[in-house]
């Protein structure tokens, strides 16, 4: 299968390299320090389960690559419009487009059903540019639990003791391509399943990062670290609670307690990824990850008010550091 990471960093490097275990005929789109360094020594990944070599082909340019059976896209939420804008070259009429990204995603609404069918997420897709370029016919939903950094430009490193990778239609559809893709990343030693409710696996991965996120960008810390606070540990259950709460008005109800969600975090000694970019000064998920649940909380009425709190003074941290701009949502 010919297959296309767009984004080596941290998730998409991980992936890279089981794809390339797992045997696929793969390649990837990277760009500067990244680039440079896959090209001269390969990628590796350093995961719990051993270390992964690879030496994908690699280009900054799409046209290079050509056509894809398939596409899969790990890059943050807000370089989402510039990579629907330049992979084209990658896509055949029928080459489904994988996001593997936290956060309400931008194809939330697409092939769903109902009276919101085809309404846009705008903290995830602010002028519309993904849905228009990309389409929902090619996406299909990814959602990753495996907690990675990049220690140096084509290296990523697994930190949670065990990782797995969730897809979806969004019409819920066991697709003979959503199935090929699963078998590609099981080949590679990545636990993959099918999810014929993706949006509720969107919401449960999302607690995590609402527990973890906002309160690790004020703490600077690990989330062991900061989880090791009973009082930070209670805020983020609080937290947890309320996000469940607007999961279920949004008629996904996630099952499971709020106290396991947090354990799924508490002893990983793992930046969350948004702490990684504040650190890194890159731009920060901020509206795609934590405003758009306040805002869908607003709208269905349920109130939030640890999640308002601890949105509110993460977002000020990340606009004070010139990464995220409240005009985003
Ligand atoms: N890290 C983690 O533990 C987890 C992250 N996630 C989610 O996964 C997604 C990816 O996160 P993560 O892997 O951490 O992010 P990283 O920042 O580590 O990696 C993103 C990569 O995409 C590259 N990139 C950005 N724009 C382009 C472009 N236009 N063309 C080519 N390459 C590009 C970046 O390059 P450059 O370095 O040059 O900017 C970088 O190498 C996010 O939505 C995140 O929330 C989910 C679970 C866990
Ligand atoms: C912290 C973790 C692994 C889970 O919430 C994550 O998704 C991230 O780092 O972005």
């Amino acid at each position: 299968m010919k297959l296309c990471i767009v984004g080596a960093g941290a998730i998409g490097g991980h992936l890279a390299g089981r794809l390339a275990r797992g045997g696929a005929e793969l390649s990837v789109v990277a760009r500067g320090a990244t680039l440079a360094a896959i090209r001269e020594r390969g990628l590796v990944v350093r995961a719990p389960d051993g270390v992964i070599e690879a030496r994908p082909r690699a280009a900054a340019d799409p046209a290079e690559l050509g056509p894809q059976d398939a596409v899969v896209v790990c890059t943050k939420v807000p370089a989402l419009p510039a990579v629907a804008r330049a992979i084209g070259p990658l896509l055949r009429p029928e080459t489904p487009v994988v996001f593997v990204t936290n956060g309400i995603p931008w194809w939330y609404y697409a092939r769903h059903g109902g009276p919101e069918e085809g309404s846009r997420v705008p903290e995830a897709d602010p002028d519309g540019c993904v849905w228009d370029r990309i389409g929902p016919a090619r996406a299909i939903g990814g959602v990753i639990y495996s907690a990675c950094h990049v220690p140096e430009p084509g290296v990523a490193e697994v930190t949670s003791g065990s990782s797995k990778l969730i897809l979806g239609e969004p019409d819920g559809t066991r697709s003979d391509r959503v199935l090929a893709l699963a078998a590609a990343f099981k080949a590679g030693g990545l636990p993959c399943s099918v999810s014929p409710d993706i949006r509720t696996e969107v919401w449960a991965k999302l607690l995590n990062n609402l527990s973890n996120g906002p309160i690790c960008v004020l703490t600077r810390r690990t989330m062991r670290d900061s989880f090791g606070d009973p009082v930070l540990r209670g805020a983020a259950l609080q937290v947890v609670r309320e996000g469940m709460a607007v999961a279920a008005a949004m008629g996904r109800p996630v099952p499971g307690t709020a106290e396991a969600r947090i354990d799924l975090s508490a002893n990983i000694p793992h930046k969350p990824s948004i702490l990684q970019d504040l650190e890194a000064g890159r731009p920060m998920e901020v509206a795609a990850l934590f405003q758009v649940v306040r805002r869908l909380a607003r709208e269905r009425g349920v109130p939030a008010p640890m999640l308002d709190l601890l949105v509110a003074l993460a977002a000020q941290a990340a606009e004070a550091a010139g990464l995220y701009r409240p005009e985003e949502g």
